[in-house]
């Protein structure tokens, strides 16, 4: 049997009774990774002598290097005040703080049964906080209020007290206070959880049934999935079976992480830890699945698994062509390590060879734009992004539309876009302008409420096309920065919209073609013809440049003819000089694509496609 440390419990006989799961809630910054710290050097996992701040953080970068892996879950002994014979397991499971991750949120929350609700006692409740408090409550679990910071001279623990005290439906006096950075308060805490958060329960002689709540691609072992055991035991070198897909594989280490990975005979009932099968890729380990035994196994997979979705779709181009392989060998790596990565090869006349991409969000598109241009060296060209339509035809066919320049033509029936559930949090002086924000993206206000006499939160239902863009950032410059966001989609709706083209010389460009609301259509064709207008260089001949839908041009510009004769200036028979001025007119051609007839700059795409003013999003400002 491994060596455990401090008379701990062997992760396969721990009494589940003794046993506390839980994970901590906070918006960015309220302090989580200080308080994570906090607690394994009290509960003595990391010795003194070893900390350093933002341990498990810190393990983050080494992970993104390759050299080590992040711990998802870390088991902490603790010995209560209130019961100091009784060594208790406790078990912190990390959760993605971002929306466009709130599956494997609430993956994660489902691994607990309860939830520390951590608020910055200088600043209060913020969206993150609210949307993973409610994620929380949907799963059950038992929420502990605690103020940080208390040791900040900016600190309102009464104020803020009484506005978790609100949330949650407690007393102010049972909102914990405690300093994260100094450590006050933090073995109160730990109490508590042992106190209040329940321990789990299942049944130990079932078959064993374990959920995924993460997996993790390293370069070294292959996928390390994380578990949480709900009924029997899962050993070491058993074969398991993952119920969703049916694959089997051998157990090849089992195990828990204080921090660093701790090997064990196995896990049981109420456990969690991290196994190792050797599978080389997560989506073949998907969160939400439920593992079993191969032979005698569980019929019943634990509820919940759901197929990661993309919601927006963006094309990448290599900014070079040759680029191409290398661009598609760093998708292929990274969507070992992220499962809701989907991409396939798309040619664009504009643009070459690219792929479309599909994401969670646009948090997570941006982490994987920037991943290929930092980590793989690519320059890219993004197209903006845009959500995924739903059109209905007269006939009653139907296309699902993730590029716009797919978008059918014909006898359209019905088109349905995403909308997502937003809620706002801001200072209450605020109000009038989000409202304006809001109504001018479309949104529908569901409802507004004051979490204390000068903060609210206001809730929304808008169109996800309409925040994909620069919602967050007309949020917070019209919030002086104070304003807080956070969504989940709800559905769809269906709604007026169009597709508008935009013509060069009457050739269609696809990487601008976007899909906008009636309403929006030509203000978004009269800015791109301008802006094509003042980006494209005169030809030989005149070129049209217009905006339509269908068939008809509801803007248009031109840019007039030249002679381009880069000889007329060389009089007499300078070949030399002749020479050079050719050589110079082909390196500028170099940097041109042709559009049908037209050559346009590879620049021209850029800005348009990067420029924030240039609106070539799927949104359609108004
Ligand atoms: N004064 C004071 N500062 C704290 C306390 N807890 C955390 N901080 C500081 O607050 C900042 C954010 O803390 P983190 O622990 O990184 O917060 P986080 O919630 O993990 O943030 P992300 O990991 O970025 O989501 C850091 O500069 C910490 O040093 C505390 O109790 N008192």
């Amino acid at each position: 049997m491994p060596a455990t440390p401090n008379n701990v419990p062997e992760p396969s006989r721990t009494d589940p009774a003794l046993i506390r799961n839980f994970c901590i809630i906070a918006h960015i910054d309220h302090g989580k990774s200080t308080l994570a710290d906090r607690m394994l050097q009290l509960t003595g996992v990391v010795e003194q002598r070893q900390m350093r701040a933002q341990y498990l953080d810190r393990m983050d970068i080494e992970r993104e290097r390759g050299i080590t892996i992040k711990s998802q879950a870390v088991r902490l002994p603790w010995a209560p005040t209130q019961d100091p014979g009784n060594t208790h397991i406790l078990n912190m499971i990390d959760t993605p703080g971002h929306v466009d991750f709130t599956y494997e949120v609430s993956r994660s929350l489902a691994a607990c049964e309860g939830t520390i609700l951590l608020v910055d006692a200088a600043q209060g409740i913020e969206a993150q906080t609210l949307a993973n408090l409610y994620l929380a409550m949907e799963n059950d679990l038992t929420i502990i209020p605690v103020l940080n910071k208390i040791d900040l001279p900016a600190a309102q623990p009464e104020k803020f007290a009484e506005e978790l005290a609100n949330l949650v439906g407690c007393d102010p006096d049972d909102v914990l206070r405690v300093s994260a950075k100094t450590g006050v308060g933090v073995d109160a805490l730990l109490d508590k959880v042992v106190r209040e958060i329940p321990a789990p329960v299942g049944v130990k002689d079932a078959p064993a049934r374990a959920m995924i709540f993460d997996s993790v691609y390293d370069s070294y072992r292959g996928v390390v999935t994380y578990v949480r055991v709900v009924d029997g035991q899962l050993s070491k070198r058993e074969r398991i079976r993952m119920m969703s897909t049916g694959a089997t594989h051998e157990l090849l280490e089992i195990g828990t992480n204080s921090p660093e990975m701790l090997g064990a005979d196995g896990l049981g009932v109420g456990e969690v830890g991290y196994l190792i099968t050797g599978v080389k890729d997560v989506r073949q380990s998907k969160v939400g699945d439920t593992i079993t035994q191969q032979t005698k196994g569980a019929t019943e997979a634990l509820g919940g698994y759901k197929d990661p979705k993309p919601m927006v779709f963006s094309g990448l181009y290599p900014l070079d062509g040759s680029d191409y392989p290398e661009l598609r060998d760093a998708l292929d790596k990274l969507q070992l390590n992220d499962a809701a990565l989907v991409y396939e090869p798309e040619t664009s006349a504009a643009l070459g060879f690219g792929f479309r991409v599909g994401f969670l969000g646009l948090l997570h598109l941006d982490v994987i734009r920037e991943r290929l241009e930092r980590e793989f060296g690519l320059d890219l060209i993004a197209t903006a992004p845009n959500v995924v339509y739903r059109v209905v035809m007269e006939d009653g066919g139907e296309h699902t539309v993730t590029n716009p320049s797919e978008f059918p033509e014909g006898k359209i029936g019905e088109v349905y876009e995403p909308v997502v559930r937003a809620t706002i949090l801001a200072p209450s002086e605020f109000i009038g302008s989000i409202m304006e924000l809001c109504q001018t993206r479309r949104g529908v206000l569901l409802g507004m409420d004051y979490l204390s006499e000068d903060r609210v939160e206001i809730r929304y239902t808008l169109p996800l096309a309409e925040i994909v863009f620069d919602f967050f950032d007309q949020l917070k410059s019209k919030t002086r920065g104070y304003a807080s966001l956070d969504y989940e989609p709800t559905g769809e709706q269906t709604s007026s919209l169009v597709k508008v083209d935009i013509l060069l010389h009457g050739d269609k460009v696809d990487a601008f073609s976007a899909i906008t609301h009636k309403d929006a259509a030509y203000a978004y064709g009269v800015r791109l013809v301008a802006k094509l207008r003042e980006l494209i260089p005169r030809q030989a001949f005149e070129v049209p440049i217009q905006a339509a839908i269908g068939s008809r041009v509801i803007a248009r510009e031109t840019i007039r003819a030249i002679r381009k004769d880069v000889l007329a200036k060389c009089y007499g028979g300078d070949i030399s000089r002749k020479r050079k001025l050719l050589e110079k007119q082909k390196e500028g051609k170099k940097r041109m694509k042709m559009v049908g007839s037209v050559e346009v700059p590879q620049e021209a795409f850029i800005a348009v496609l990067s420029s924030d003013d240039s609106g070539g999003s799927a949104k359609g400002k108004k």
